[in-house]
């Protein structure tokens, strides 16, 4: 006879099907299977004096399922239990802690595997941008450091900062690239496969880096030692057009791998120094532009006036190579400080300021001038126009790091006025 059924083997009415083996001796067509929450009433005897065991073998083989249950309440100890429908087995306690024990395991299970993926989402999430992707937002879920590393998750690096001007924005940083990270940077080697490098003039949303949602660059890169065939001539924008123009700029330049661990990890610094800014914002494929004697960039914004969607927020000028005398970078409209500690890292005297206006940062390697490029209102800002002098002796290679907002919209047209 069925034993008593322990009503503390699992809380409730824990109701499971299980697969059993269909009897090949019975192929006929099983019935459908009982409704769980039908009450236990009617219907056919299950045991007759056998045990469960042979129940299992003899009687109820041909069961396509076996249906577990557990009362609320302690059923008779009775031998002739009623169902309604057949086929349906209810097993004794042993088998029902079992089924418990089975049940809770693959709940166990589910738990950790849905952890283990949300883990591997955390793990993969891009660094630079996740605003629109899905893995982005599952992993912003997952990563709580993000909100309690502030100001900055470099643990490896340190800069130094201090604040240039306030109005426009201007913030001078000392070791924004270490000597280990530049050595890395120059010694990259481009090839260049099938397509040419797609460059973006600032009037087209840029291509970003991975896990932006724009598209990857097609530059491959890897590291061969320092190799010249990765700069191009560098190119002046007007609208949609990019042309080679002596008059405005001279210098060679080459954007880096967005993939590269270093550019990467530049990149990250660049975009936590920033306090993330918002998610719309990433950070442009980086532009390593080298400069040789009488190279130079003539006087411009970062930002684009002709642009109705999508801008270039910031800008870090960084030096990279400062082998060089002249080639500092001119704020015509920048006042120069009243304090003469900044001497060490603006020009100063004549000849240096070789009766340029405003405020001429020199070169020094590793430093980088950050600005912003529009007003809160969305409007550019005048007061960061600015040029690259002429280099007069030496190379001077500068590393542009652009932070891009794919959000801002032209003030006249909707965009933020404050
Ligand atoms: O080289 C510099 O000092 C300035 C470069 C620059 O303004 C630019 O590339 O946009
Ligand atoms: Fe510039």
């Amino acid at each position: 006879a069925p034993q008593a059924i322990n009503p503390d083997a699992c809380a409730g009415n824990l109701v499971r099907r299980v697969p059993v083996p269909l009897d090949a001796r019975d192929p006929t067509p099983q019935p459908p299977l009982l409704d769980p929450l039908l009450p236990w009433t009617g219907g056919l005897k299950v045991l007759d004096g056998s045990s469960l065991e042979e129940a299992d073998q003899n009687t109820w083989i041909s069961a396509r399922y076996v249906l577990l249950t557990i009362p609320q309440q302690p059923l008779p100890q009775s031998s002739e239990w009623m169902l309604t429908r057949s086929p349906v087995l209810i097993t004794g306690p042993r088998r029902r802690i079992d089924s418990c024990v089975k049940s809770l395991r693959a709940v166990y299970f589910t738990v950790a595997l849905v952890g283990a993926l949300l883990a591997l989402f955390a793990g993969w999430r891009p660094q630079f941008d996740a605003s629109t992707s899905v893995v982005g937002s599952w992993a912003r879920r997952a990563r709580p450091d993000v909100h309690t590393s502030t100001p900055s998750t470099d643990a490896e690096h340190q800069y130094q900062v201090q604040i240039f001007s306030r109005d426009p924005l201007v913030i001078y940083v000392k070791n924004f690239v270490s000597s280990d990270e530049i050595a890395y940077l120059l010694a990259i080697r481009y090839e260049r496969v099938l397509h040419p490098p797609p460059i973006h003039p600032p009037s087209a949303p840029p291509y970003g880096i991975p896990g932006s949602g724009a598209k990857l660059t097609r530059v491959f890169a890897w590291r061969l030692g320092i190799s010249e065939d990765k700069y191009e001539p560098s190119y002046v924008y007007g609208g949609h057009e990019k042309r080679v123009d002596p008059q405005t700029r001279v210098s060679e330049s080459a954007f880096m791998d967005p993939h590269d661990p270093v550019v990467r990890r530049i990149a990250r610094r660049a975009r936590e120094f920033q306090g993330w800014r918002n998610r719309t914002t990433i950070i442009e494929p980086l532009l390593v532009q080298r400069y040789r004697v009488d190279g130079f960039y003539s006087y411009h914004f970062d930002w684009d006036e002709t642009l109705r969607r999508g801008n270039r927020a910031t800008t870090f000028m960084t030096y990279l190579e400062a082998n060089c005398t002249g080639g500092g970078t001119n704020f015509p409209f920048l006042p120069q400080p009243a304090d003469d500690r900044w001497c060490d890292v603006i020009e100063c005297d004549e000849p240096g300021r070789d009766g340029y206006q405003g405020v001429i940062f020199k070169p020094v390697r590793g430093a980088a001038v950050f600005w912003e490029n529009l007003h809160p209102n969305g409007t550019g800002h005048k007061g960061v126009y600015h040029a690259g002098l002429p280099v007069k002796t030496g190379t001077k290679v500068g590393l542009n790091i652009w932070s891009w907002d794919k959000a801002w919209v032209k003030p006249d047209e909707g965009g933020p006025t404050v």
